[in-house]
């Protein structure tokens, strides 16, 4: 079954409190950072907190995820191999604008696995950021059998297209949707970008709405109090995961008469419907408000 990515939760790889309980909170997956919540002075030093969080601290299931710095800074590369030596899950490439950049990290990564013995290990996701790594969002998707998923970065997006995020988001849309399709053609994860007023819950919710209508996996946060938020949007109501029920057990029962096309309460089921009712049932599993017993 599909890996649940509700929730990313970035964690500034220069603070060790946080590290040590980013876990306590729950997020799907957390991605210690080592980029943009870092200034130049702390680098190394945050390179050797994050290796260490994660040789030491226990994060259970949760994937575990660390923002490199650009391998055409004089960080990429260390961060690399010092994540890799430490067992990291993912890396996610901040900034991304072509596929050559994704095999460039590809390359990086597997010196180190093959120096420890544990190639093909780390996944790889890219963080798209300008208008250019919109227009190559294909091509990145596809740069790697490594890549597991593509996210937006609206921050640096926003400011690549001379504009400025605003609440409804129309600055983005196009690139939350090329995204969604480039992921989806791929068959791998879309993740979309932070929110980062804190005091605004309403917006927060309305944009995790939106994104979940686009067809996006889950979303990048930034604090612990927006995972609630974004767990309820993602998870099936009881009423979805009901109608889910109802329409796989019409579906089976036609199959075994040898029929493809039923109606249920007067709406005809065909594939596309059996589809998202079998998605809906997945992820009410996933997410944990519905066992595989309750099933059979
Ligand atoms: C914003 C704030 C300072 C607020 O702090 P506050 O302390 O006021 O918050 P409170 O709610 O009061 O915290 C309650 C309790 O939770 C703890 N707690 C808070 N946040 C936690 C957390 N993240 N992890 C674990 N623990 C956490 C806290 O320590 C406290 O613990 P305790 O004291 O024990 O009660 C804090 O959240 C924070 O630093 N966030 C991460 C910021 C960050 O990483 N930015 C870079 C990534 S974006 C970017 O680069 C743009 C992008 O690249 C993005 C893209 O690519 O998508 C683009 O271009 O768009
Ligand atoms: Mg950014």
């Amino acid at each position: 079954m599909e890996r649940l990515r509700r929730t990313m939760m970035f964690v500034p790889g220069n603070n060790p409190g946080m590290m040590q309980d980013a876990f306590i909170y729950g997020p799907d997956s957390i991605m210690l950072d080592l980029e943009d919540s870092v200034t130049m002075a702390e680098k190394d030093s945050a390179r050797l907190l994050v290796y260490n969080a994660l040789k030491t601290i226990d994060y259970g299931n949760t994937e575990m995820v660390v923002r490199i710095n650009p391998l055409n800074t004089p960080y990429g590369k260390k961060d690399i191999e010092a994540v890799v030596k430490a067992g990291v899950d993912v890396i996610r490439m901040p900034k991304t604008e072509t596929a050559e950049e994704v095999v460039e990290v590809e390359r990086e990564i597997e010196k180190v696995e093959k120096e420890i013995g544990c190639l093909g290990r780390t996944q790889i996701m890219a963080a798209i950021e300008s208008a250019l790594g919109i227009v190559n969002a294909y091509a990145i998707a596809t740069a790697s059998k490594r890549m597991m998923g593509i996210a937006l970065g609206a921050e640096d997006y926003s400011a690549n297209l001379k504009t400025q995020r605003t609440p409804g988001g129309a600055e983005l849309l196009l690139a939350r949707e090329t995204i969604v399709v480039a992921a989806r053609a791929a068959g791998i994860a879309a993740l979309d970008t932070v929110y980062s007023n804190l005091n605004d819950m309403d917006t927060f919710r309305k944009e995790v709405e939106l994104i979940k209508t686009l067809g996006f996996d889950g979303k990048s946060i930034i604090n612990p109090r927006q995972i609630e938020i974004v767990n309820e949007v993602f998870t099936p109501s009881e009423k979805a995961i009901e109608k889910s029920k109802v329409i796989l057990a019409a579906i089976k029962e036609a199959e075994q008469r040898g029929s493809g096309v039923i109606a249920v309460n007067g709406k005809m089921i065909d594939r596309p419907v059996v589809l998202r009712a079998q998605r809906t049932i997945d992820l009410a599993i996933a997410s944990g408000v519905l066992s595989k017993e309750e099933l059979s």
